[in-house]
């Protein structure tokens, strides 16, 4: 694997987990360029929230000779074992993941700030008292995301499309290269789900940040993200544009789950696009 400024956002090499005698995950490889925008999907429990676990060195892999992952070309986990300078790495990693999203009894400015905490001593995220500039980058990053006029409520008051937002926000104040959304517009109305998404496709176009976002909903996966990894049983199944993905396959991933997963609109077998090149076949 490629350690330099230069290497990909991130490179995962045969990632294996096993809980209690259950495969979540088995065998995935795949590399993401920096500046992508990429979508997982899957049906549930096909270990899409294992793998973004795995990503942000939450939880370590089973030890498997040669199962790695490195984002932007430092180690996140090795054989199993997470790398120990994994804080340096996850300054440079946004999450926005429900269990982590925002303290509710803290302003929303507050919880964004904290995203500065790599670059702050401890105790003036504690006590509160950042500094002027942060507090202005703070505001900035809310105007961004479009809910700075909620700056200064509590954060459990903010529905959950604008918890999502601040979330993103706090990743705008952090720099971070790579974006990391777990299902986050699970749960949303389609109008929240659909503000979401553009911010995460507004900051990916504009600052050239990675996306990796994992989906329920297929329609925004393929209406957001020109590429897609399928995840079924735990194995990479697909990877490729999602314009050549055929509401076949996707019928083949989702099984049963198929009426719930907002399958667009199109000829069952037709790709959504004629001019797409075909990704790495289906193997469901
Ligand atoms: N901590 C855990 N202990 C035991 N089994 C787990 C644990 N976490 C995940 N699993 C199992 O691993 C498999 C993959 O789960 P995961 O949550 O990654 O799926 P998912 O694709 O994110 O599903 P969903 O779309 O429903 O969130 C499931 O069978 C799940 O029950």
């Amino acid at each position: 694997m490629t350690d330099s400024a230069s290497a990909p956002a991130i490179e995962v090499a045969r990632l294996t987990k096993t809980f209690r005698g259950h495969r979540a995950l088995d065998g995935v490889s795949f590399q993401v360029a920096r500046g992508e925008m990429v979508a997982l999907i899957g049906a549930s429990g096909s270990g899409k929230s294992t793998l973004m676990r795995h990503l942000s060195g939450l939880i370590a892999s089973d030890r498997t000779e040669g199962g790695e992952i490195r984002m932007l070309g430092g180690s996140v986990q090795k054989n199993g074992r997470i790398a120990r300078d994994i804080r340096r790495r996850r300054a440079r990693i946004g999450v926005v993941f429900q269990q982590f999203n925002l303290v509710g009894r803290l302003t929303v400015i507050t919880n964004v700030l904290t995203g500065t905490l790599g670059s702050l001593p401890l105790w003036r995220v504690i006590t509160g008292r950042f500094r002027r500039d942060d507090r202005m980058r703070a505001l900035a990053a809310l105007e961004r995301v479009g809910i700075a006029e909620w700056a200064h409520r509590r954060a459990s008051t903010l529905s959950g499309g604008q918890q999502q937002r601040a979330a993103i926000a706090r990743a705008l104040v952090q720099q971070a290269e790579v974006i990391m959304a777990d299902e986050p517009i699970a749960s949303l109305d389609p109008e929240s789900a659909r503000r979401v998404m553009d911010t995460l496709a507004r900051i990916n176009a504009e600052d050239g940040t990675t996306v990796v976002v994992s989906l329920h909903q297929v329609d925004y996966a393929l209406r957001y993200c020109s590429r897609v990894i399928a995840l079924a049983k735990g194995r990479l199944v697909y990877d490729g544009p999602s314009a050549a993905l055929t509401n076949d396959m996707l019928a083949r991933l989702y099984g049963t789950e198929i009426e719930d997963i907002g399958l667009p609109v199109r000829d069952r077998a037709a790709p959504a696009a004629a001019s797409a090149s075909a990704g790495q076949a289906l193997a469901v």
